[in-house]
């Protein structure tokens, strides 16, 4: 359990599903605080909900706090830093859900010797099925890494990466679900057109994934192998196949990962 008071600095999505694990772990309310810019809605929803530190001044909430989560939107952390470098010390670690910034630049911001460690978790955090990758970024050590894998752990699996892989698997793990729900959204479409009704089409096609899913979490198994299973000679299976191999699927999703790992470069570039 992780006893480390906190702020995170943005509570929209990403900070919520991680308070929401952290609390489901066992982690004290006292011990979380958190700032929203502007909207005051927003923090009063979480204060609520969560009963989460919501109203100290930002400038107590991080003194009384050992570890700051930035977890506003890439093109807000020059304002938000610019504001929170008067008040983060070197005795803090700074863990960054930002898509892009490296941590080179939030210390340049920050203008001190703090320890950064980069995480790019996923919204399946909100079950605790985050795929969450996390990089020790300037003047971390191996125990500030430590800290991090703790604190994303309770909202699913956490990898060690070095930094320079942060672009990829931003593009990959952090955007992934989107992709996949992207699929579902495609599979109901076309089974609505083709005459199934949008109740069963829904269902069927969510449990197909959820299923498939389930039978991927044996890391022993290869998924080339139970697609092997699914796929009798000259069945239905083969005939769907062939179209997806028609279509370049192997290539078109190269170029899925490319895409998005060249925008994670660019808002590293341009906030
Ligand atoms: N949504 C996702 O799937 C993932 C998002 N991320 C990263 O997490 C970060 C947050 O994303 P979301 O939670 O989806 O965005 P969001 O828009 O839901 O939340 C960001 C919040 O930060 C607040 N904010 C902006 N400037 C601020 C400041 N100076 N001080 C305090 N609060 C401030 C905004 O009012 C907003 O409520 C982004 O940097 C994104 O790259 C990382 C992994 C996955
Ligand atoms: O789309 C984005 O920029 C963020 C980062 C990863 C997932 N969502």
């Amino acid at each position: 359990m992780m006893k480390q008071a906190t702020t995170f600095i943005g509570a929209g999505h990403m900070a919520e599903a991680i308070i929401a694990g952290l609390l489901s772990n066992g982690c004290s309310k006292e011990q979380i605080f958190s700032k929203n810019r502007s909207n005051m809605e927003r923090l009063a929803y979480m204060k609520q909900t969560y009963g989460i530190c919501c109203d100290p001044p930002i400038e107590e909430m991080i003194a009384r706090s050992d570890i700051i989560v930035l977890a506003m939107k890439p093109k807000d952390v020059s304002g938000a830093l610019e504001t929170l470098k008067q008040y983060i010390r070197e005795d803090q670690l700074v863990i960054s859900v930002l898509a892009g910034i490296s941590s080179a630049d939030i210390s340049e911001k920050l203008g001190n010797k703090a320890p950064i460690v980069r995480a790019m978790p996923n919204t399946s955090a909100a079950v605790g099925e985050s795929a969450t990758s996390i990089a020790p970024g300037m003047y971390a050590t191996t125990e500030h890494v430590s800290i991090a894998e703790e604190m994303f752990s309770v909202i699913g699996t956490t990898t060690i990466v070095e930094e320079k892989d942060l672009h990829l698997v931003t593009g990959l793990a952090g955007s992934g679900p989107a992709y996949f729900y992207r699929i579902i959204e495609s599979f109901e479409q076309a089974a609505v057109s083709l005459g199934l009704d949008k109740r069963a089409a829904r269902s069927l096609i969510r449990q197909v994934l959820i299923g498939a899913a389930e039978m991927l979490k044996d890391e022993t198994v290869d998924p080339a192998e139970l697609r092997r299973r699914v796929t009798s000679p000259g069945g239905t299976t083969a005939a769907g196949l062939e179209v997806l191999e028609a279509n370049h699927l192997s290539e078109m999703l190269y170029d899925v990962l490319v895409q998005a790992m060249k925008r994670s470069e660019e808002l590293g570039k341009s906030h």
